[in-house]
C-alpha cells in the first residue's frame, strides 16, 4: 500500500519577533497561510526496519539529517510500529527559501505515517512531537490560515482563510540560514508589524485592509546582508503588486495581486532579475 501526501509551501503574511526567551528561542507572533506550490511524498511500508528516502533533488540529505527521516523516526519511537518506510520525495519547493520546505515535508511525513499504519495520532499530538525537529512544522501540520505564536508551536486557525488572491514568489539565488538570522538580530532594533490588524482584516475578509499591514521583523536584517532581497521587493511594487513582504527569514519575497493579469505582469517582469519565480494561489483553507 502506498500513501500520497502533498507538502505545500507556507508563507508569512505577518511575522513579529517579540523577545528572546530564556530557552534561546524567540517569542513570535505570525499570520501564516499556505499556497498551491507543493512537494509530493509517496510513502510505502517496507518489511525491513529502515527509513529510506529517495528524491529527485541531489542536494538534499537522505539520512537522519532530512526532516522527513526525523519525523518518521519520532513517530516510530512514539507509536512503536515495527515496519520500515520508504519515501519518494518529489521536490518542487526551493530549499532554504523561507517557504518551510523541510518543515512541510516533515508535516507530510507525520500525516503519511499516521495514515499508513492507522496510528490514530491527533494533529495536536503530532504537532507536539514535531517542535524539536522544526518550529514551523506545527503550522504545516494544520496547513490553514492561522495565528501562530510561541516559538511557532501554538497554532490558532482563523475562522476564514486569507482572502483569495494571486501570489508571486521570487527566490533570489542565495540561501539564507534561519539559525544565523535569529542569532544576529537585535530585537530592540526591529520593526514590529501590526499582527492583530492583519488578523482582523482576514476575519473580516477585507483584502484591501489586509495588504496595508503585511510586515516581517526579520526583513531589516536579511535585506541588510542581502540587498538583492530589498531590490526584489521594490521591483515587485514598482511593477504594480498590491503589496510585497519577505517570507520567514527569507530570501523569498512574496507579492500579492488581486488580479491575475497584474500577477502575471509582475511575475514576467521579475523573471528578468531572478530564475526562481512562481505564480501561485492561496490554498482556500
Ligand atoms: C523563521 C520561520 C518563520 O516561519 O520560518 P523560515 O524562515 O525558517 O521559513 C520559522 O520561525 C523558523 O522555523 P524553522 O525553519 O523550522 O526553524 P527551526 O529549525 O525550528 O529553528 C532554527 C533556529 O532558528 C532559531 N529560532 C527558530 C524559531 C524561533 N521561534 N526562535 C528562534 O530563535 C533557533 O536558533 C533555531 O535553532
Ligand atoms: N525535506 C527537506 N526539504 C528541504 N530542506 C531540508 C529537508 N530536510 C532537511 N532539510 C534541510 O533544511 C534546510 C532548509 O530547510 P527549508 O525548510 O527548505 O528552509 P526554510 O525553512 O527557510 O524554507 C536545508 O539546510 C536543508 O538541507
Amino acid at each position: 500500500m502506498e500513501i500520497i501526501e502533498k507538502a505545500p509551501a507556507k508563507i508569512n503574511l505577518g511575522l513579529d519577533v517579540l523577545y528572546k526567551r530564556d530557552d534561546g528561542y524567540h517569542e513570535l507572533e505570525m499570520i501564516m497561510a499556505s499556497v498551491d506550490l507543493s512537494d509530493r511524498l509517496i510513502l510505502t511500508a517496507i518489511p525491513t526496519d529502515d527509513i529510506i528516502i529517495k528524491t529527485d533533488n541531489g542536494f538534499l540529505p537522505v539520512d537522519r539529517k532530512n526532516n522527513i527521516y526525523q519525523a518518521i523516526d519520532i513517530m516510530k519511537k512514539t507509536y512503536g510500529f515495527t515496519q520500515g518506510v520508504e519515501v519518494n520525495l518529489k521536490k518542487n519547493l526551493p530549499v532554504a527559501a523561507g517557504l518551510g520546505g523541510g518543515s512541510s515535508d516533515a508535516a507530510a511525513a507525520f500525516r503519511g505515517v499516521n495514515r499508513l499504519f492507522n496510528l490514530g495520532a491527533t494533529l495536536e499530538e503530532m504537532a507536539k512531537l514535531s517542535v524539536p525537529i522544526g518550529t514551523d512544522i506545527p503550522y504545516c501540520l494544520y496547513g490553514q490560515t492561522a495565528l501562530v505564536t510561541g516559538v511557532g508551536d501554538r497554532v490558532t486557525p482563523l475562522s476564514h482563510p486569507m482572502p483569495q488572491c494571486w501570489i508571486v514568489l521570487v527566490k533570489p539565488k542565495i540561501s539564507v540560514s534561519t539559525p544565523r538570522v535569529f542569532s544576529k538580530i537585535q530585537v530592540d532594533s526591529l520593526s514590529h508589524p501590526n499582527i492583530k490588524a492583519i488578523y482582523h482584516a482576514i476575519e473580516n475578509q477585507d483584502y484591501q485592509e489586509m495588504i496595508q499591514h503585511l510586515g516581517n521583523s526579520l526583513e531589516s536584517y536579511t535585506m541588510e546582508v542581502f540587498p538583492i532581497v530589498k531590490y526584489v521587493k521594490n521591483k515587485m511594487l514598482e511593477f504594480g503588486a498590491d503589496a510585497a513582504v519577505m517570507s520567514g527569514s527569507g530570501p523569498t519575497v512574496l507579492a500579492l495581486c488581486k488580479k491575475r493579469s497584474r500577477a502575471v505582469h509582475v511575475a514576467n517582469a521579475l523573471k528578468g532579475f531572478c530564475d526562481e519565480v512562481y505564480l501561485v494561489r492561496t490554498l482556500n483553507r
